[in-house]
């Protein structure tokens, strides 16, 4: 019989919290790696996920210190942006010579992040979609039906590890894809990402309003083509008018949808500006392409962005 697959969680809020949920659900080997008050819930009462598609797992493996989980086939890195540097460090001894990192995190920086710190061949690219936050510790809820998992090799291979992973996301009812272009897929999101937290956080509203109106239409639509511009400029294989197309996805959304930047916002907790409007920023600088609307998000936030806290 063969082993399931061994999947460590690096961060197991809304995200690798959902996701890892639905693979132990599924009969992955899965670890989860916590802290807090959420690691306690879930070591007392395990994982609940709270949403259109409940599941409660009464016993999961849930750690603060990855070492103690060992070598792995997968980690799935799942903290939020500014918390990247810290949870690399700490993964090192889940790494073997065969196992994949997968960022589910948003943006594009994450990758490069990920390849200055490991081999690149460790490396597989990933994109999550999904919208969810730790509800109170040890519950995640999930607001609509939407859940989706991309990743793939970075040279489009379709590799044994890949297909087991997507093996694993079937089995957990997981709407899962092995891409063969996966650079496109995450520039792909981040321009809808970029322009839906951008606008959604600025104006300071859901969706709906800012697509009826046609001034901040156009302003969602401006934004979007400045990330266009920047992926082309690097490279990535994104249509002309691929901002568009991300408008006309834009339409089909519930007007209520927002950003999890907005609600972080709302929240005054920290925003990942940095690496969304702010990634665009920094790309665009390295092709000298202009990104003046981003450039602007990016300033509106940043007395935001560390929070209320801060
Ligand atoms: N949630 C969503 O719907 C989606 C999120 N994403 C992206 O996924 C990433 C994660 O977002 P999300 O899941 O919402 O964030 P959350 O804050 O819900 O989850 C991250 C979790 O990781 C924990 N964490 C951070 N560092 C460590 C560490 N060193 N050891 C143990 N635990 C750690 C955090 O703990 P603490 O709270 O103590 O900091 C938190 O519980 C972001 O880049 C986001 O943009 C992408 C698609 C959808
Ligand atoms: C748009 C969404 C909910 C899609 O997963 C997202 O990634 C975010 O708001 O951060």
């Amino acid at each position: 019989m063969t082993q399931p697959l061994k999947i460590a969680v690096m961060g197991s809020g809304g995200l690798g919290g959902y996701f890892g949920a639905r693979l132990a659900n599924g009969g992955a080997d899965v670890h989860f790696v916590a802290r807090g008050a959420h690691l306690q819930a879930m070591r007392s009462d395990g994982l609940r996920i709270e949403g259109p598609e409940p599941i409660h797992l009464p016993r999961v493996s849930a750690t603060d210190d990855p070492a103690t989980i060992g070598l792995s086939d997968v980690v799935m890195l799942g903290v939020k942006l500014w918390d990247t540097d810290s949870a690399l460090a700490q993964i090192r001894p889940l790494v073997g010579p065969d196992t994949a990192i997968i960022s589910f995190q948003n943006g594009v920086l994450k990758d490069q992040y990920l390849r200055a710190a490991f081999d690149a061949k460790n490396i597989m690219g990933g994109v999550g979609y999904v919208a969810t936050a730790i509800d109170r510790p040890g519950v995640i809820k999930q607001t609509g039906p939407m859940q989706r998992l991309l990743f793939g090799e970075f040279d489009g291979s379709r590799s044994p590890r890949g297909e087991r992973l997507l093996e694993a996301c079937l089995a957990g009812g997981i709407k899962a894809e092995l891409s063969g272009d996966i650079r496109r897929e995450i520039w792909q999101k981040y321009v809808f990402l970029v322009g839906l937290s951008g606008t959604t956080a600025t104006i300071r509203k859901p969706i709906g309003p800012i697509r009826e109106n046609p001034q901040t239409r156009a302003f969602l639509h401006d934004v979007m083509r400045e990330v266009v511009a920047v992926g082309r400029a690097h490279g990535v294989d994104l249509p002309e008018d691929f901002a568009a197309n991300r408008l006309e996805f834009v339409d089909t959304v519930s007007k209520d949808m927002t950003a999890s930047m907005h609600h972080d916002l709302e929240r005054g907790n920290r925003l990942e500006v940095r690496w969304l409007s702010g990634g665009v920023v920094e790309l665009g600088l390295e092709k000298g392409v202009p990104t003046p609307l981003n450039r602007a998000i990016s300033d509106i936030l940043a007395l935001h962005a560390g929070g209320k806290a801060a």
